[in-house]
């Protein structure tokens, strides 16, 4: 006797919550006789969850008897049991399969009367009953496995509705055991219910079914079963849960029952219970084999799914246990050896070899805080996450330049020469600077300071921010914070949030690597307005120094001393500054650069920067100062050098490009080139371009053999001249600011101030229509509330003048007027053009043109006083650039004008007024025009 164990792979493959795990147990020489018909297969099912289910059956010789053994019960059962005995059998309803003939299944049988019935037949030796299987619930998809339908359920239907609910083909059970209300049945042969004939316990009258005759040698059944056989074989290869039971089966199988094998495939293959009830019902063998064999292919597929799975699951377990296998190794081996300790001790031995340069000077509480942490990480498991955040923190804590200061310099004049070498002109920046070196020098050390540099764009504010870092000798960092809305950026993350870093400031400190940078914030009035707190506080705090000495971060939260840090910030607009920061900074204004000033910083600074960038030596290049002038007249007259800088490095490629290709066309062609190079490879011929004579004045076709080296430095000088300007940059873009050669009645000009700097623009008043007594006004050109009321007042101070010094003229009282300012494009605001709006309208009213290259600024009272205004030099660098020769100014602006430099003032008659009066005399005096 053999006994083969093995879990079906049917009902492993598909989790059936109640299906069964078949077991085979098989006797072989029963599978080897050559009369299929007295063959005994056993193949026998039991549940899986019940281990104790296993029942051992002994299959003894060729008798028409065979005794099958539980370990509880046996019975004695005629094998081949006479149909006309079984016309009538009790029906055992099956829940989940149907049973196949020749195998077995145990099923629980709650119903006591059926119990009961099966007992009693076992005693009248003919324990026989039909199993039947049971239809789902009407509705119910065959395909779901359905674990409600159980012996419980079934036993809650009456005799009728199991009777309804049974399929109609079943098989003949022997009752093999009965232990409890587990029965074994053993399959015989298919039955065919055909009426019921009791109800309680369900009796019913059955067919005993026939299998329809076949051809055993027919060549198609042949090839069916041996493929049903072969992918069985084949999924012996895939599955190793299959592997016992079928195997067993299909090797010690010769004499082929085509029958047995398109149901043993059907009744253990993982097929829902309509697809094995549908293998039972067919009586035709070949049908019967093909729809097997189609559900064994299935099953194939499935188990190579679940192999390569299987596989892959393998590889990666695999994988990674060898890499821990070796880390264990290698650690082991360092221990060993004593290369390294573990992984933390190391860690920490490096945090404190890292400290311990610093730890002289590193604060107390700093030292204790990290201590603390250290001692912290060694508690830590190295893989979780706040082991992690623990090693960043210290990483910052340690990397910051505790008490670490760079040598600073308190030599003036080393200092005056470094600021002169890098910008030219910004007298007042440097002053400040060199006053603060002078102040560091007598306390013996410097104090925290803010310098706010204010002025249009390309004035040099960020240039001159690292040009003093170097002059003091402190180390360089610059943020802007334009649009900046997020506190953290300046304050720091919690440490808890994932991801959290400390502010920019420690984010400097630890790059600079000095506890004195110079610090640049950039743009710092466009700091943007922030939500869940606001920067323009958290940069207060930063800049403050009352509060910076003791900064805290959050994401470090341990202070930090910021007073030794010199804070330089810059600004387009100082008056967008938020009042809290302005009011702790010391603003120095850059104006902007006149045309001589502009020429200076060309030739100076940016020819030189760009001449070098390009890779040009200064011989190889010349531009006039006509050229200069022409382009910053034409093409760059904004206050600030970014844009002139743009037109040098342009007109510095296009010279570059063109000696480049000089360069090209006096080499000589390749062929030539490589006979010359025939004995002397590095030599190449070159034409000597600088004098228009060839080299060799008897032979002009003769050229000289240089090395490579000189040969390209022997190249044509570029000319830049006005003339060809506009071939390196394009046509002027500025046209004359002038509009009008000569100012006619009614137009004036005034000063403006912008963000990029000055700039004159003209206001011009013309009668619209006659009004007898309803004078009015109207005004255009993007004008804003203020500079509206401002033109309204200016209608009103005029009439006024205009009853003074002309009694007759009702020219206010009688027109429409219309008041313009031209760049409707532009919006214009602000109070600083009623002088010249009134001089407008007077001027009109008078038919009297102002007089010639005036212009004139200030605010005006409906008395007619004269108010101060802001921009004083950007608006006299604008005049100047405007061709203007007198300027008028409120005589409150007297101080601003003489503290610009002498070459601003250069040349400009300039009239400071407190009333308007004095502003009528000046523009209206003379007849020059
Ligand atoms: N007086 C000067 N001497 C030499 N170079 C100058 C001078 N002023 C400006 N520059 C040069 O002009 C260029 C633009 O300057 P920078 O970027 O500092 O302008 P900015 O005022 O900071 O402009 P923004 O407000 O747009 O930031 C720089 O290359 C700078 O070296």
């Amino acid at each position: 006797m053999l006994k083969l164990l093995s879990h079906s792979s049917s009902s492993c493959l598909r989790p059936e919550a109640s299906s069964p795990v078949l077991r085979v147990l098989g006797s072989l020489t029963a599978l080897t006789r050559p009369n299929p018909n007295l063959a005994r297969r056993a193949f026998f099912c039991s549940d899986a969850n019940n281990e104790d289910g296993a029942v051992e059956i002994e299959f003894r010789g060729t008798g028409n008897v065979t005794k099958a053994e539980s370990n509880s019960s046996s019975a004695i059962m005629p094998t081949n049991p006479n149909p006309e005995d079984f016309l009538t059998v009790l029906a055992l309803p099956l829940p989940h399969r149907p049973l196949f003939p020749g195998f077995y299944m145990p099923i629980y049988v709650k119903d006591p009367k059926l119990l009961a019935a099966l007992q009693e037949s076992r005693k009248r030796q003919a324990p026989y009953a039909g199993a039947f299987l049971v239809k789902d619930k009407p509705g119910t998809d065959p395909s779901m496995v359905s674990g409600s339908e159980t012996e419980k359920s079934i036993h809650d239907l009456t005799g009728k509705e199991l009777f309804n609910r049974l399929h109609e083909v079943g098989t003949l059970a022997q009752i093999s055991s009965i232990q409890g209300d587990q029965v074994v049945l053993i399959g015989h042969r298919r039955l065919r219910i055909t009426e019921m004939v009791d109800e309680d316990p369900v009796t019913v009258k059955v067919d005993h079914l026939k299998d329809k005759p076949f051809d055993k040698d027919d060549d198609v059944i042949k090839e069916t079963s041996f493929e049903v056989i072969s992918t069985l074989r084949d999924v012996l290869k895939t599955s190793c849960l299959w592997r016992d039971h079928a195997q067993i089966y299909t090797q010690h199988i010769s004499d082929f029952n085509f029958p047995r094998i398109a149901d043993f495939g059907a009744a253990i293959s993982g097929a829902n219970k309509l697809q094995c009830q549908q293998v039972l019902e067919e009586l035709d063998v070949y049908e019967r084999l093909k729809l097997t064999l189609e559900l064994v292919k299935k099953e194939i597929e499935i188990s190579k799914i679940q192999e390569s799975l299987m596989k892959k699951m393998e590889e990666k377990m695999l994988a990674e246990q060898r890499r821990n296998l070796l880390n264990e190794q290698l650690k082991a081996i360092k221990k060993e050896l004593g290369v390294e300790a573990d992984d933390k001790t190391a860690l920490c031995d490096k945090f404190r070899e890292r400290l311990e340069p610093n730890r002289e000077k590193c604060p107390p509480n700093v030292l204790q805080v990290i201590e603390e942490e250290l001692s912290k990480m060694q508690l830590l498991d190295p893989s979780s996450s706040e082991f992690n955040v623990t090693r960043n923190y210290l990483d910052w804590l340690i990397s910051l330049p505790w008490g670490n200061y760079s040598d600073e310099n308190f030599d003036v004049l080393w200092a005056q020469k470094v600021l002169d070498e890098d910008h030219y002109g910004l007298t007042e920046v440097k002053e400040r600077i060199l006053e603060f070196i002078a102040v560091g020098k007598l306390r013996g050390m410097s104090e925290g300071k803010i310098i706010c540099l204010g002025g249009p764009p390309g004035v040099g504010k960020t240039s001159i921010g690292r040009s003093i870092a170097r002059a003091m000798n402190r180390n360089f960092f610059r943020f802007s914070v334009g649009g900046l809305t997020d506190v953290a950026e300046i304050k720091g993350h919690r440490r808890t949030y994932i991801g959290a870093m400390p502010g920019k400031m420690v984010q400097c400190l630890k790059t600079v690597g000095t506890a004195n940078p110079l610090v640049l914030i950039d743009e710092i009035d466009k700091l943007g307005r922030g939500h869940g707190g606001d920067p323009a506080s958290a940069l207060l705090e930063l800049l403050d120094p009352e509060q910076n000495a003791n900064f805290l971060d959050h994401y470090l939260d341990v202070p930090i001393d910021l007073s030794k840090v010199l804070f330089v910030c810059t600004a387009n607009i100082v008056h967008m500054i938020p009042t809290p920061l302005l009011d702790r900074m010391e603003v120095v204004s850059i104006a902007g650069y006149i045309t001589d000033e502009k020429i200076h910083i060309a030739r100076e600074y940016l020819e030189k920067t760009t001449r070098e960038a390009c890779g040009i030596e200064p011989e190889q290049v010349e531009v006039t100062d006509a050229a200069l002038l022409a382009l910053i007249e034409n093409y760059c007259r904004e206050s600030g050098v970014r844009n002139l800088q743009k037109h040098i490095e342009k007109i510095y490629r296009k010279i570059a490009l063109q000696l480049v290709r000089q360069g090209a066309a006096d080499e000589p062609a390749v062929g030539d080139q490589t006979q010359s190079l025939s004995d002397e490879p590095t030599v190449v011929e070159v034409e000597v371009a600088e004098s228009d004579e060839p080299v060799n004045s008897k032979n002009p076709r003769e050229t000289v053999k240089i090395p490579e080296s000189e040969a390209t430095k022997t190249v044509k000088k570029v000319l830049v001249d006005s003339s060809n300007l506009p071939d390196f940059v394009g046509k002027p873009v500025f046209h004359a600011e002038h509009i009008y050669e000569l100012t006619p009645v009614g137009v004036v000009m005034g000063l403006a101030w912008t963000a990029m700097g000055g700039c004159p623009l003209y206001i011009e008043t013309t009668q619209v229509e006659q009004a007898q007594g309803k004078g009015v006004l109207q005004v255009t050109g993007q004008l804003g509330d203020v500079m509206r009321e401002s033109a309204q007042i200016a209608h009103i101070v005029a009439r006024s003048i205009l009853l003074d010094k002309e009694p007759d003229n009702a020219f206010f009282a009688d027109s429409r007027l219309h008041l313009h300012i031209p760049a409707g494009a532009i919006p214009k605001d602000g109070p600083s053009a009623g002088c010249t709006m009134i001089t407008s309208m007077l001027s009109l009213a008078m038919k009297k043109p102002v007089k010639k290259d005036l212009a004139m600024t200030g605010e005006v009272t409906l008395t007619g006083r004269i108010l101060p205004i802001g921009g004083v030099k950007e608006k006299t660098i604008a005049a100047r650039r405007g061709g203007v020769k007198t300027i008028i100014f409120p005589s409150a602006n007297t101080r601003d004008y003489e503290e610009l430099a002498p070459n601003v003032k250069d040349g400009l008659d300039v009239h400071f007024v407190d009333d308007y009066s004095q502003i009528f005399n000046l523009a209206f005096s003379g007849d020059e025009n």
